[in-house]
């Protein structure tokens, strides 16, 4: 087997998109590789383990993965991807390569006496036993940020996971739960590839899902509704085309019945008050964490405490169910097709440790995910338009406020079937004050001119009916 260059490894991590480390120094402290099985003659291709160490005072370690093809002769087409020359070959970012992801589609197919003609710690896995279509035309997708998907066709699509860390994959077991459980609300799990290290430990590098072909984005469909509201100064969010409501209460709906066969499948426990308390404790620090690096939070962070405390009080008193959950719900993993809603990425915030996101938590984590993703898209459609469009600034702030209340109401209703109880409203405020100090320290460290988006919804929470209750 080929041997990698580190220097090329560690100049193709500086710029790769899903790189998290960009812009700090770091090293590639070790490299271990494993061939993929089958392929054709003139093809090497193999996945690399790096080891990212960084080198500034936060330091701390990485494991990346980066699948490489190996080919004699440069490939032209090829060229954006290209990572180095090794052994007088030229090496590429397989997920660009077709011919190398037809080869990682077809190990799935292979035969147990094929496999173990392979010294390779890749395991493939099937679920369920659905003809893979390995005929078909492989194309990396460009729309997402953290992994690389590749769809073959229109049928399936093999995602990528680019940061790993031993142990399962939250993505991988949850799609696996449901799609054995029947869900009609995630993309059906057909396989997934793990690397089982020589200490005992396994690695998920990739999962194989189907391919909603006639899934539309749920953050632009939403984005799509708002811009129809503004463009009318003077009529309501029912009155005009492209009304949202409806769409937000069949995901409400779709969220509930998600969460119903998560409780099912996985433990489910009521908090006691150590429980409780921990739960709390662990918002209170992540306050203190963002008001740290979002000095703009400082201000917010007194009246911020007692509201994100309350979940100790509630979960004491009420009591609190905690569960599996999706963990960083939002409207950009939410795809509606033909056959109704689909969430998409159950790995959970990518700043946590994977072992934090398999956590079972409140499911109001999740509903006060989707109801900050209302808020966002509202605030990014006022933006989008500037000046333009029928409505005045006044008018428009007007609206937006309008149509994040509707399509709060539907979504919330039809989740909990009827009205909050008052201790699940103080649930979902603290839950929702939450998320927006995560997103204030996500926006500043990825999109600085979004940062106000967060913060103003922390001005709004600190001083809304709800919160005050709190207190
Ligand atoms: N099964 C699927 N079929 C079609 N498109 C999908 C599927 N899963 C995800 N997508 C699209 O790809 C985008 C990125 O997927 P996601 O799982 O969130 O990747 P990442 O972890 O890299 O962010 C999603 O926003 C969605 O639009
Ligand atoms: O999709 P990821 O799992 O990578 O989640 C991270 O990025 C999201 C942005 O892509 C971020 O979501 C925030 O921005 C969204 C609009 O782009 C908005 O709809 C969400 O409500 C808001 O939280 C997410 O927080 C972050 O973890």
């Amino acid at each position: 087997m080929i041997t990698p260059y580190r220097s090329d490894i560690e100049r193709h991590l500086a710029t790769a998109r899903w790189f998290a480390g960009k812009g700090r120094p770091f090293r590639v402290a070790g490299l271990r590789s494993a061939p993929v099985p089958g392929g054709s003659d003139g093809l090497e291709l193999l996945v690399v383990l790096v080891e990212v160490e960084y080198l500034d005072a936060a330091g701390g370690t990485e494991l990346y993965q980066l699948p490489v093809s190996v080919h004699a002769a440069p490939k032209e087409h090829l060229e954006p991807a290209w990572i180095g020359r090794w052994d007088g070959r030229h090496a590429y970012d397989a997920t660009h390569d077709r011919a190398a992801m037809t080869q990682w589609l077809e190990a799935f197919a292979l035969s147990a006496d094929e496999l173990a003609r392979v010294d390779t710690p890749l395991r493939f896995h099937r679920c369920g036993d659905a003809d893979l279509p390995t005929g078909e035309r492989p194309g990396l997708m460009t729309a997402e940020q953290s992994n690389s998907s590749v769809a073959y066709g229109e049928e399936l699509l093999m995602k990528l996971f680019r940061k790993v860390t031993p142990g399962p994959n939250p993505d991988i077991e949850i799609h696996e739960v449901l799609t054995r459980a029947g869900s009609d609300h995630v993309a059906a799990l057909h396989g997934w590839v793990d690397w089982e290290t020589d200490e005992g430990e396994v690695v998920q590098l990739a999962m194989l899902q189907q391919f909603l072909r006639t899934g539309s984005d749920g953050w632009a469909l939403a984005r799509s509704s708002a811009r129809a509201l503004f463009a009318e100064a003077d009529l309501h969010a029912h009155e005009v085309g492209g009304d949202f409501a409806s769409e937000a209460a069949r995901l409400g709906q779709a969220l509930a019945e998600t969460h119903a066969t998560l409780a099912e499948h996985f433990p489910t426990q009521q908090l006691d008050a150590a429980g409780a308390r921990a739960l709390a404790d662990t918002m209170l620090a992540r306050l203190d964490w963002a008001a740290e690096q979002v000095p703009a939070l400082e201000q917010y962070v007194d009246r911020l405490r007692p509201r994100l405390a309350v979940v100790a009080d509630v979960a004491e008193e009420a009591g609190v169910r905690v569960q599996r959950i999706h963990g960083d719900l939002h409207l950009g993993q939410t795809l509606r097709t033909v056959k109704g809603w689909k969430l998409v990425d159950f790995e959970g915030e990518p700043a946590r440790p994977l072992h934090e996101r398999s956590h079972p938590e409140p499911v109001w984590r999740d509903v006060a995910g989707m109801l900050r993703s209302f808020d966002y898209a509202a605030a990014v459609v006022q933006r989008e338009l500037g000046g333009e469009g029928a409505a005045s600034d006044d008018q428009r702030a007007y609206r937006a406020e309008e149509w994040v209340e509707r399509n709060r109401r539907a979504f919330l209703t039809a989740y909990a079937g009827g009205e909050l109880s008052p201790e699940q409203e103080l649930l979902c405020a603290a839950f929702e004050a939450d998320k927006a100090v995560y997103e204030c320290v996500y926006e500043l460290r990825n999109r600085p001119d979004w940062a106000d988006i967060p913060l103003a919804a922390v001005a709004r929470l600190v001083a809304s009916e709800t919160a005050a209750v709190a207190e």
